[in-house]
């Protein structure tokens, strides 16, 4: 599907396959450790209405260097046309890290969204799970089900 993008580096799917298209920094910033920064990447984009694009973390950098998204997923609107900017987080407790423009900070990824039309009821249908949640299924522990 086509989207219009206007930007430097234009996201690149590294292999066929992939879901996330890389999003590269356009400018250069130090995180220190626990810091933040809303990062620029010079990304601006339209995408058709039904659709929603994701900003989620690249796993290399979280796991060599502990580098997230504070908001991940990072939710791009179909009607937003400003430039895409990444929450980066250093969860590094010692390690500063340093982005240089150009560096592959996070991933795109698009996908349909439906729209929901939210219909107020007095009551739910039933279902299995019911009102169970938040770790009613229990957990795995030592091999024990906990
Ligand atoms: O990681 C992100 C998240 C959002 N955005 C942009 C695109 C999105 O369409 C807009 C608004 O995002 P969101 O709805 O998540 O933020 P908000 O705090 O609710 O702001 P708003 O009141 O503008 O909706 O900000 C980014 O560039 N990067
Ligand atoms: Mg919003």
């Amino acid at each position: 599907m086509d989207v219009p993008i206007i930007a430097p580096d234009v996201p690149v799917y590294a292999h066929p396959g992939d879901a996330g298209a890389d999003l590269v920094a356009a400018e250069a910033v130090r995180l220190e450790p626990g810091e933040r920064a809303l990062v620029g990447t010079g990304v601006r984009i339209a995408l058709p209405e039904g659709y929603v694009a994701f900003v989620v973390p690249r796993s290399g950098l979280a796991a060599k260097h502990g580098i997230t998204v504070v908001n991940a997923p990072g939710t791009i609107d179909a009607g937003y046309r400003g430039e895409i900017k990444v929450i980066l987080l250093n969860t590094d407790r010692a390690q500063a890290h340093d982005i240089a423009v150009g560096d592959r900070i996070a991933q795109i990824i698009v996908m349909p969204v439906p729209r929901a039309v939210f219909i107020p009821v007095e009551t739910l249908p039933d279902s299995v799970r019911g009102e169970g949640g938040f770790g009613s299924t229990g957990y795995q522990k030592d091999g024990v089900l906990a």
